[in-house]
C-alpha cells in the first residue's frame, strides 16, 4: 500500500528526466500543446516560442484546428507538429503538458458528441497517464461549462453547478467534468502534478470563420452584410476574455504553485443584444439584427468570479471587450477580404 502522505496524496511525485538535474547542461523545457493546432491553442504556442528556452511539441487532429495556425513555426529547430488523436496513447519525453485537445464550439462538440466525450475522458486518461509516465506537469483546460446553468452568479470555483447529465450539451460540459476528476484522482493517487484552468469566453484573431461562437459569427455577418443571429431571448449573457490575456493566465497557472481548479476569465458582462449593439456600431451600423430560435439548455448567464486568479496567480485581464473587438475585425477583414472603407 502506498503510504499516505499529510496532503491527502497517497505517492510522491514520479521523478522527471534526469536531464531535468543535469549538472554540466541545461536541458530546454519540453512542452506538449494538445490542441495546439486551434485558437488558443495556437497564441499559446507563439506565447511558449517566445522564450528560447523551451521546445514545444503540438498533438492535434485538425478536427477544428489546422496547420496554418501554425505556419510560422513549421521547419523551426524547437518546434514540432504530430497529427495524433488523443484518444490514443502518445509516447513522447517532455516536462510540461498543456491538455486542450477538445472541440470547443458547440456546433463542433455536438457534431460527433460520442467523440467528444472520448475526447475528453479518454483523451484526458493518455495524457494523465503520459505524465505520470514522465513525471510532467499537466494543465486541463476545463471550461465554465462545467457550472452548466449557474444558480450562483457570479460563479465561484467553489459552486458544483447545475448541469443537465442527459443533454445535448452533456459530452462536453459532463465530459470536462470528468476530465476534472480524473485530474485529482491522479493527483491524489499518483501524485502527478495538476493544474485545472476553467476558461470562461474567450476570443480573438484567428478563430475559425466558420467556428459557429457568437463572437465570430456575428463580426463575420456583419463584415458580409448580413444580419447578426441573435439566438433567443437575447437577454443571456456572457463575459468575453481577450486571447492574449487568457494566455497569460494559462502560463502563470501552470508555472505558478496552486492545482485549481482556478476561473480564468474577463467579468464584464454582456447579454447579447448589447454584443450584437457593440458589433454593429464597430463595423456596420445599418446591419439588421435577426432573432433566431437558441438550443436546449443554453446557460442564462456566466461571469467569473476571479478573486482566486488576482490573488494567487497575480492575474486579471487587461483587454476589455471594446478593445479586443477592432483587433478581431481587423484579422477577419483580412481573412474575408472585406477591406475598411476609406
Ligand atoms: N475558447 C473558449 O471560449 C473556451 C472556453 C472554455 C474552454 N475552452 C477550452 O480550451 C481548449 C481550446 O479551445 P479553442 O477555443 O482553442 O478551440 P478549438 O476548437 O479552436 O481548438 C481545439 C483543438 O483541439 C483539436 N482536437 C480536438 N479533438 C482532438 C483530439 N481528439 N485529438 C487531438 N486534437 C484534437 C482541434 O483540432 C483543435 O486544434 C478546449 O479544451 C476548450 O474546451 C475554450
Ligand atoms: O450566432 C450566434 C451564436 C451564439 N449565440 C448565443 O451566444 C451565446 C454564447 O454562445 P457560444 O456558442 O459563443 O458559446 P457558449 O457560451 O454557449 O459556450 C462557450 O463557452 C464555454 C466554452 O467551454 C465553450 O467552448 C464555448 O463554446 C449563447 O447564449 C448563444 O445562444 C447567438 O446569439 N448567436
Amino acid at each position: 500500500m502506498a503510504k499516505e502522505l499529510s496532503n491527502g496524496v497517497s505517492k510522491p511525485p514520479p521523478t522527471p528526466s534526469p536531464l531535468r538535474n543535469s549538472k554540466f547542461f541545461q536541458s530546454n523545457m519540453r512542452i506538449l500543446v494538445t490542441g495546439g493546432a486551434g485558437f488558443i491553442g495556437s497564441h499559446l504556442v507563439d506565447k511558449l516560442m517566445e522564450n528560447e528556452k523551451n521546445e514545444v511539441i503540438v498533438a492535434d487532429n485538425f478536427f477544428t484546428g489546422s496547420k496554418d495556425n501554425l505556419r510560422k513555426w513549421i521547419g523551426h529547430p524547437r518546434f514540432e507538429l504530430i497529427r495524433h488523436d488523443v484518444t490514443e496513447p502518445l509516447l513522447v519525453e517532455v516536462d510540461q503538458i498543456y491538455h486542450l485537445a477538445c472541440p470547443a464550439s458547440p456546433i463542433f462538440y455536438k457534431y460527433n458528441p460520442v467523440k467528444t466525450i472520448k475526447t475528453n475522458v479518454i483523451g484526458t486518461l493518455n495524457m494523465l497517464g503520459l505524465a505520470k509516465r514522465v513525471g510532467a506537469r499537466i494543465l486541463l483546460t476545463s471550461t465554465s461549462e462545467v457550472y452548466g446553468d449557474p444558480l450562483e452568479h457570479p460563479q465561484k470555483e467553489e459552486y458544483w453547478g447545475n448541469v443537465n447529465p442527459i443533454g445535448v450539451r452533456s459530452c462536453y460540459d459532463e465530459g470536462k467534468r470528468v476530465a476534472e476528476t480524473l485530474m485529482f484522482d491522479y493527483h491524489r493517487q499518483h501524485g502527478i502534478e495538476i493544474r485545472i484552468a476553467r476558461i470562461f469566453n474567450t476570443y480573438g484573431p484567428r478563430m475559425n470563420i466558420d467556428d459557429g461562437r457568437v463572437v465570430s459569427n456575428f463580426i463575420a455577418q456583419a463584415l458580409r452584410g448580413e444580419p447578426l443571429t441573435v439566438q433567443a431571448p437575447g437577454t443571456q449573457t456572457r463575459s468575453f476574455c481577450y486571447v492574449s490575456d487568457m494566455v497569460d493566465g494559462l502560463i502563470r497557472l501552470m508555472e505558478g504553485d496552486n492545482t485549481g481548479p482556478i476561473n480564468l476569465g474577463n467579468p464584464g458582462e454582456f447579454t447579447m443584444m448589447e454584443l450584437a449593439e457593440a458589433v454593429k456600431e464597430l463595423i456596420d451600423p445599418n446591419v439588421p439584427v435577426k432573432n433566431v430560435e437558441n438550443t436546449p439548455d443554453d446557460p442564462r448567464q456566466r461571469k467569473p468570479d476571479i478573486t482566486k486568479a488576482k490573488e494567487l496567480l497575480g492575474w486579471e485581464p487587461k483587454i476589455t471587450l471594446r478593445q479586443g473587438l477592432p483587433l478581431m475585425e481587423e484579422d477577419f477583414r483580412q481573412r474575408l477580404g472585406v477591406p475598411k472603407k476609406a
